[in-house]
This record gives structure tokens, sequence and C-alpha cells, in this order.
């Protein structure tokens, strides 16, 4: 006899509030076993962490402690993944070795742009000119693994990562290597060869600005407000939890024990999606779309009409404004590259005055979003490093409600 459906579920009362929560049970393929129902993990916290702490009610986000908005005023972008990745942040003389150690590591394999005959056959030079960035990027960052075999624990050993100098060693590598590939991916999509090696008297950012536009001048001197842009822009995009992201990068990597340049391509493609760091280019469209300021509150209530998802607007965690895109930190500076590159930003701040205006998304505690004002970013070293060194990391393996029919058999 089938249990009555009250008895299918699991109540869960949270002494601290007195709040109380109805979960779905489900049995396993056997029909025993306790599963619950938890669609996009909303009450599931599957690892444990001392990297970021988020407090989505009153819009807080801190890196080992340190409030995110003071990071972005004080630390530059390497000082950062320093504090990420080992958990402080460095002295003046632990950060300039590992400046110095992930600009070493900053010239690409000569495979990737040269091949035996011809740039065109080389992997960079084969991709197609035209296609995504993002998925040209993660396509080149996975092939570093074939590039790097003593990475690989299937060729190195599967106790290849169980020391902390071999986590240290690969992260720094994939560092310098990831920032000029993103270089020479985008020379490549504007038409040009990539230079092999960078200039290795920049700064990290000023170096990734140098790849992409100094087409081969030893000369070139990136514009310093740009080069600090994308450097807050790496900083406080720097670390996010268990966004898609690091999610994905951490199942690979804790449940299969993959290398880390498989979990990081993994974790980047994750990131590339309409619904994740995919919505920057969305809100570009969409202002694009509204033209000018007149339209912003038609655009809204056809949105509201149809049911349509505002890029750049909302968040699973935040239910206020996302500290990243609050106007004290970003808007200070967009106005400072706004100056150099001459847009016009009166859209954007008329549509963000309006949503937050706006009964129907106060309501619903919706509120821009990091990729309302954002671009590009590299984040989930130290959720890789985390993983490898918790004893507790155990096989991700999620289990589903099965929906479908049971048992099937050919008809004749
Ligand atoms: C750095 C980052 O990646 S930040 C995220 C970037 N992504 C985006 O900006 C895409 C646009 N936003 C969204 O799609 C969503 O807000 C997400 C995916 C970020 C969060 O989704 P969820 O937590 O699952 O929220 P959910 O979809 O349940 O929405 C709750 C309610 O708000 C509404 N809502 C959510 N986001 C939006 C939005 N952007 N515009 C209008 N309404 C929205 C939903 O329709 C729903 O309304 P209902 O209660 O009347 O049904
Ligand atoms: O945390 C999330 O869900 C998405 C996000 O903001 C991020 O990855 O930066």
């Amino acid at each position: 006899m089938a249990a009555p459906s009250q008895s299918r579920k699991l109540r869960i009362i949270d002494h601290r509030t007195g709040l109380t929560y109805e979960m779905d049970i489900k049995a396993g393929g056997d029909g025993k076993g306790l599963k619950l129902y938890d669609p996009g993990f909303v009450h599931t916290a599957p690892v444990k962490s001392t990297i970021a702490f988020i407090d989505g009610r009153n819009g807080i986000l801190r890196y080992r402690g340190y409030p995110v908005e003071e990071l972005a005023e004080r630390s530059t972008y390497l000082e950062v993944a320093y504090l990420l990745c080992k958990g402080n942040l460095p002295t003046k003389s632990q950060l300039s070795e590992w400046e110095a150690a992930i600009q070493r590591q900053s010239s690409m394999p000569e495979e990737l742009l040269a091949s035996h005959y011809s740039y065109e056959r080389a992997l960079i030079g084969a991709l197609p000119r035209d296609s995504h960035p993002k998925q040209n990027f993660a396509t080149a960052l996975y092939a570093l693994i074939s590039f790097n075999p003593d990475a690989n624990p299937l060729v190195a050993g599967h106790d290849l990562y169980k020391t902390e100098a071999a986590q240290n060693l690969h992260i720094i590598r994939i560092m310098g290597k990831a920032a000029s590939l993103a270089g020479a991916i985008y020379v490549h999509m504007e038409g040009q060869k990539p230079i092999q090696n960078p200039n290795n008297s920049l700064n990290f950012s000023e170096m990734i600005l140098y790849m992409f536009q100094s087409m081969g001048d030893q000369d070139f001197k990136p514009n310093p407000a740009l080069a600090k842009a994308l450097d807050v822009i790496f900083v406080i995009l720097a670390e996010h939890e268990l966004g898609t992201a690091t999610a994905a990068t951490l199942h690979l990597a804790s449940s299969s024990g993959v290398d880390v340049y498989t979990a990081i391509a993994g974790g980047t493609s994750a990131l590339s999606g309409p619904n994740d760091i995919g919505a920057v280019e969305a809100v570009l469209d969409m202002l694009n779309e509204i033209g000018s300021i007149e339209n912003v509150a038609f655009y809204i209530e056809e949105a509201k009409k149809s049911n349509t998802k505002l890029p750049g607007i909302g968040h699973r965690v935040y239910k206020t404004y996302d500290p990243r895109a609050k106007a004290s930190l970003i808007q200070k500076l967009a106005e400072e590259v706004y100056d150099v590159v001459g847009k016009d930003p009166l859209v954007a701040a008329a549509l963000e005055n309006a949503i937050i205006a706006d009964e129907y998304f106060i309501n619903r505690k919706l509120y821009p979003n990091a990729t309302f004002h954002l671009g590009l970013l590299l984040r989930q070293l130290a959720h890789w490093k985390e993983s490898m060194n918790d004893p507790s990391t155990r096989l991700m393996r999620p289990q589903q409600w099965y929906t479908g029919q049971r048992l099937r058999h050919y008809s004749k």
C-alpha cells in the first residue's frame, strides 16, 4: 500500500529561527534508502570550506575573512590569488616571489602556436576565428594537460597532488599560462598571430592587456586606468564559493580526481552559460536593445508581462545588492573606464534605478548582480587545492529522482 503523501516528507525544524522545512523523500531505485529531493541544491552543502564567506541577506562577501571591498581597494589581483590559495595575505617578499614565479610561467607552449607545418595547423591557429572566445579559451586551457604530462595523475601517478609543493607548482603554472592563453585567443580571433612571449616587466593585468593589444610591439604600454580596472575586476570576481564554475571544478577534481588543467577547463566552461557569467554579454545586448533612456520603462514592463528574466538581475544567494555590483565599488571604476573608452553609461544607470524602485523586483528581492557591470574571471584554483587537502573529500555523487518508466521491453 502506498504511503500517504504526507509521510513522504521529511520535516526539519531550524531551532535557530523556529522555521520548518519539508523536503520530499525519494527512495532509491530499490525502493529503499533516503534521498532528499532538493532541486538546485538549495538546502544542500556538499563541502566545507574556509575560503569565502557569503551572507546573502546582508550582501556580504569576504575572502578568508577580508571584505571584498577592502581587498578591491587595497590589494592587487595576485595578492588576492595568494590569499585565496594559501590562506593569508603575502609578505612583501612572498608576494614578489609569487609574482615572479607566475610570470616565469607565462610563455606559451610552442606547440599551441606552431605546428611542424604552419601556425594554421597548430592548436590555437586551427580554432575558428568566429566562434565564441570562451569556448576557444576553455579548449586551449584543456589542451595544456597534453603538454604537461607531469601534471596528469594518469601518467605521473595517482598520488601526484598529495603534496602541497605539487599543488602549488601546478597552480602557478596554470595561472601564468592562462593569462597568456587569454591574450592569444583574443589576438587570434582578431585575425592576427599571437606572440609567444609576454613582456615580463609588466604586472599581471598589464601583461594581459599587452597580450591583447601590443601586436608584438615591445614598447607598447597598456593604459594604466584600464589595467587597474581589469585588476579590480579580477579581485572582485576571484572567488564566490560554490558558484557553478567552482562547483563544476570540484565535481571533476574531488569526484574523479582529474588534473588541475582538466578541472579548471571544466569550471571555465560551466562559467560561460547565460545563467552565470555568460549574462555579461546578454546585459550588453539588452542595453543596446533598449537604446535610450526613454525606452527603459517600456522595456521593463514588457519583460514583466512576458516573464522574461532580465540579464544581470537576481541571484541565488544575494537577496539584496550583490556587494560586487555596489555603486561605491564598481561605478567609480566604470567611470574611469568610460573616460578612456568613451562609452555612455546612462541607459545602464537608468535601468538600474528603475529596477531597484520597482515593486516586482523589490518583492522578489531581485537586485543587480555582478554581471550587470562586469566581465571575465579566473577563480577556482583555491577550491581545487582545498579539496585535494581535505580528508573528508568524498566522491560527489548526487542522486536523482527518477520519474521515467520503470521497465519496458521490446514489443514484437
Ligand atoms: C556572477 C553571476 O553569475 S551572477 C548571475 C548572473 N545571471 C543572470 O544575471 C541571469 C538572470 N538572472 C537569473 O536567471 C536568476 O535570477 C538566477 C539564475 C541568477 C537565480 O535564479 P534562482 O535563484 O533560481 O531564482 P528564481 O528563478 O527561482 O527566481 C525567483 C523569482 O524571481 C524572478 N526572477 C529571477 N530572476 C529574474 C530576472 N533576472 N528578471 C526578472 N525576474 C526574475 C523569477 O521569475 C521568479 O519569479 P516568481 O516567484 O514570480 O516565479
Ligand atoms: O555564486 C553564484 O551563484 C554565481 C555568482 O555570482 C558567481 O559565480 O560569481
